[in-house]
């Protein structure tokens, strides 16, 4: 608005200067400025109205209005300006100021008006589900989304505009539905997942129903290798070599495989597990004590009700980061379990220190076997994750009476750049593969491991980010515990040197990009990579 008001008095400053103030020198000041004004007034109210704000309250969205008007740019659902990017630009218009709405020069899309009104207009009708976006785009991301060849789309191919719509990435922080049995005296205001009380529920709350395209379907088991890491470290030339082209061959297409005689003792395993038992067991009210802040990913999240309002996952989750610290340095797991749940804890921090040690220790392992696989110096990628800094998440699963609506976790690929996953005996996890879901059977003491964004642009491409998500059912609880190994923040995410997989397929950034475009502007599924993509690209193209 107010550069809106800027640019017409520099347009009046400027007539003032060109025209008028030259006749005005010429003769007698008093007379003429009578005349200046009224004919100043005249020229006003032949300008166009200036488009004034229609409410007095607008919600603030988790993404910036830039953004969102590049996604939804194909969906027609804004009336957008018939004289966009033609308007006569004023002299001295601030150039620096960009509106995409109106793709002009001297205000931002931010401080746009009339594109503040429209889609103040839009967030009520999706929140009132006048408009369900997700029909709209649902068919296109099945189709468009599922499909390998273009979810892997070429980067220099990537269109600005055509960024496939989230309906769940547009929220607004401040409303979120709050329903009668999700919200029994919830903190920060936001609604609570009870699962004790929502795990009996006959029909399970709108929130937590999933469009149709994502919903849980009869399949077949995945067929992906396990490999014996034993054997493999201690194997002669052929064996190795056999079981890295079986590694190969899975990381090639679905991304996923399992490793047994990993080496991580069996007691820590379960160890872990119990621990993750017995934090999901304690009271709603306990677990709220360590539930997660605005912003902030750490901490206790009951179907991540503080950051999105649909299609919300049937699980809690406790996430915490994990690093080494120098020899002596503070144990960071246990500082966290004691500092956010209290000196109680200290047994369950150090069992998960131990663990995300142990994780640690796997990692890089994988790192070299992945490495030799690529063909690339075995140590490259080892030493690129010595100093990571990963997150540690440990999943709870409750029983639901309407599994067939819901989701665990939704489709998604993991951002990070491999996940080592601990399952339970419970079938949960389903990795998409050939075309379909398949269920992966869990292996007793193996340990999967699936490629995330972060490590397919690491290999340029070569290696694919393995699309999967974990499905409910009405009897049994299910518990996962994730290991996402993340490089430290501000390592460049590029491939090894040379010609490695030809044209770049990825432009280079830092995990703290990414997990910044997770965190804050974009809820992670099978697109965020191509997403993420897209968004650096339209933010370096609207400097
Ligand atoms: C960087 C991360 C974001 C998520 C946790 C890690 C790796 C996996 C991501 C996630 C699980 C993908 C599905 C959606 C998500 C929101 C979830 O269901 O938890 C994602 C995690 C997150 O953003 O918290
Ligand atoms: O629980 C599972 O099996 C999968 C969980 C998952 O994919 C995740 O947390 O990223
Ligand atoms: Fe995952």
């Amino acid at each position: 608005m107010e550069e809106l008001r800027e640019a017409r008095k520099a347009e009046r400053r400027n007539v003032r200067d060109t025209v008028e103030d030259k006749k005005f020198k010429k003769t007698n000041r008093k007379g003429e400025d009578r005349n200046y004004r009224e004919r100043e007034n005249d020229r006003r109210a032949r300008l166009p109205p200036r488009p004034s704000a229609q409410y007095e309250k607008y919600t603030s969205f988790n993404t910036r209005k830039k953004t969102i008007l590049c996604e939804i740019y194909n969906l027609k659902l804004l009336k957008y300006p018939a004289n966009a990017g033609k308007q006569k630009l004023p002299p001295n218009v601030d150039m620096s100021k960009k509106c995409s709405f109106h793709d002009t020069y001297g205000h931002t899309s931010k401080d746009c008006v009339v594109l503040g009104d429209q889609l103040e207009d839009l967030s009520d009708k999706v929140y009132s589900r006048k408009v369900d976006l997700s029909t709209i785009t649902s068919e296109t991301r099945y189709n468009s989304c599922y499909n390998p060849d273009v979810r892997f789309r070429h980067f220099n191919r990537a269109d600005k505009c055509n960024l496939r719509y989230n309906s769940t990435s547009i929220l607004r922080r401040s409303t979120l539905d709050k329903g009668p049995e999700s919200d029994p005296g919830g903190s920060n205001g936001e609604p609570v997942f009870n699962s004790s009380v929502l795990r009996n529920q006959s029909s399970i709350p709108k929130a937590f129903i999933w469009r149709p395209c994502h919903r849980a379907t009869a399949i077949q088991e995945l067929d992906a290798p396990v490999v014996d890491l034993d054997a493999f470290l201690r194997g002669d030339e052929a064996s190795i070599r056999r079981t890295i082209e079986r590694v190969a061959a899975a990381c090639s297409t679905h991304g996923f495989f399992q490793v047994a005689n990993h080496g991580v003792d069996a007691s820590l395993l379960k160890a872990a597990f119990d621990c993750a038992t017995e934090f999901f067991e304690l009271s709603l009210c306990q677990k709220l004590h360590a539930q997660t802040k605005p912003g902030s990913m750490w901490g206790y999240a009951g179907a991540h009700t503080g950051r999105f309002s649909s299609e919300l996952p049937w699980k809690e989750t406790l996430s915490f980061s994990y690093h080494e610290t120098p020899a002596g340095g503070e144990d960071v797991v246990v500082d966290y379990f004691m500092s956010t749940l209290g000196n109680e804890f200290e047994r369950m921090g150090l069992v998960f220190q131990r663990y995300c040690e142990a994780m640690k220790r796997l990692s890089l392992v994988m790192m070299e076997m992945l490495g030799m696989s690529l063909g690339v110096e075995r140590r490259y990628y080892r030493e690129f994750f010595e100093d990571s800094r990963s997150i540690m998440r440990c999943n709870y699963y409750p029983p639901c009476q309407e599994p067939e609506l819901t989701l665990g976790t939704g489709p998604h690929c993991d951002p990070t750049s491999i996940t080592i996953l601990q399952q339970d005996q419970v079938e949960g996890l389903q990795v998409f593969d050939g075309g379909r879901w398949r269920s992966v059977r869990p292996i007793r003491d193996a340990l999967v491991i699936n490629i995330g964004d972060t490590f397919m642009a690491l290999s340029n491409g070569r290696y694919k980010s393995c699309l999967h998500r974990a499905v409910v059912n009405r009897h049994r609880e299910r518990r996962s515990l994730a290991f996402f190994v993340c490089p430290r923040a501000d390592r460049v995410i590029r491939p090894p040197p040379g010609e490695f997989g030809g044209t770049r397929l990825y432009p280079d950034f830092t995990w703290a990009e990414l997990m910044e475009f997770t965190q804050c502007h974009y809820r992670a599924d099978m697109n965020t990579l191509h997403s993420f993509t897209n968004w650096l690209f339209s933010s370096s193209f609207n400097m």
